[in-house]
């Protein structure tokens, strides 16, 4: 499963994480892709890179295939699993953005510099069922897309295609945000405020220690229990100043929520594990990762890879 959150610093700045969780990788690598890169996009709805993409994702047939990925004015997307509601279309509608889905991070990234723009321009999306190759059919995603104000997510269903308010800063897997949304009501209860004593018949009762009133929140790792644990560890933690202390912010936020070897079997008995967590800063437009066999934490900086270039660049 997967995990993406989003949030800003005490100086406005935005950034957006994500756990890509999965049995395997795909020998995802950071992809740069410059401004004077000519992409090949099948019905045109990519005709040029007006930002700089830097990210998380893997080359094929010469197209970048971005996993989760930020620009250069501070807006980045990440894709998460969404099988059993997400429904593409066959093939591209008259008078539509057509948008094939592997190629929608990069259309939100290369075209765009808010989330205001993206929502707008989602009005007239078509997310099209067109595979980059016979290789790698497409994978059936919603996404989440954050700037420094705000974020929303993009799902596509048999009813049509959704502009949802992330009013949370919050995305994980099926079923749909709407659900999971709603589904927060069940826990408001929830607080990280340190308990009273309570008085039971002649007995006076004193908390163990803080965290008691977290009692309700589901620690498995199912997308509805990560869906809550992340939103209420996200929403309570404090604003943060630095780059340092809010790229902290984001890989401890997202070990709440990591998924450890030997935990959680997929249908086909193998497991599940965060392979790595991603993290796109727009302060500095860097994007940083760690995975899950090595903590170290290891950064790429856009303006370090020649951002108006002509060839997309592997790191
Ligand atoms: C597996 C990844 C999602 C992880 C996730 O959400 N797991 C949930 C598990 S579960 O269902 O809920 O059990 C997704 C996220 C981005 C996807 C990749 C990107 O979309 C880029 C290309 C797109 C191609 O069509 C397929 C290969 C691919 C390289 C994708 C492979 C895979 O589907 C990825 C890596």
């Amino acid at each position: 499963m997967c995990t993406g959150i989003r949030f800003t610093d005490a100086e406005g700045h935005g950034y957006l994480a994500r756990n890509l969780d999965w049995t395997t990788g795909y020998g995802q690598r950071v992809v740069v892709t410059p401004t004077g890169y000519a992409p090949r996009s099948p019905f045109g709805a990519v005709p040029d890179v007006r930002h700089a993409v830097i990210g998380m994702g893997i080359v094929e047939e010469g197209v970048p295939l971005y996993f989760d990925c930020g620009n250069d004015a501070g807006l980045a997307v990440a894709g998460l699993n969404f099988p059993g509601y997400a429904d593409y279309a066959p093939g591209p509608r008259d008078g539509a953005t057509n948008v094939a889905a592997y190629e929608l991070p990069l259309w939100v990234c290369s075209q765009f510099s808010s989330v205001d723009e993206v929502a707008a321009a989602a009005q007239d999306l078509v997310i099209v069922d067109k595979p980059i190759n016979d290789r790698f059919p497409s994978s059936m995603l919603h996404w989440i897309v954050g700037d420094a104000d705000r974020a929303i997510v993009l799902e596509q269903t048999a009813d049509g295609l959704h502009v949802h308010d992330d009013d949370v800063d919050v995305l994980t897997n099926q079923p749909g945000f709407g659900w999971h949304h709603e589904n927060l009501r069940n826990y408001l209860n929830a607080s990280p405020a340190y308990p009273e004593e309570v008085a039971l018949t002649r007995a006076r009762l004193h908390p163990f220690g803080s965290g008691a009133h977290m009692r309700g929140i589901p620690g498995d790792y199912s997308s509805p229990s990560r869906f809550v644990r992340a939103a209420y560890a996200h929403a309570h933690h404090p604003v943060r100043d630095s780059e340092e202390e809010n790229v902290v912010r984001a890989f401890r936020t997202l070990q709440q929520v990591a998924m450890l070897d030997g935990s959680a079997a997929m249908e086909s008995g193998e497991f599940e594990i965060t392979i790595y967590t991603g993290l796109f800063s727009s302060r500095t437009s860097t994007y940083y990762w760690y995975t899950y066999d090595d903590l170290t934490i290891r950064s790429v900086a856009l303006a370090d890879h020649a951002p108006a270039g002509g060839e997309l660049v592997v790191v």
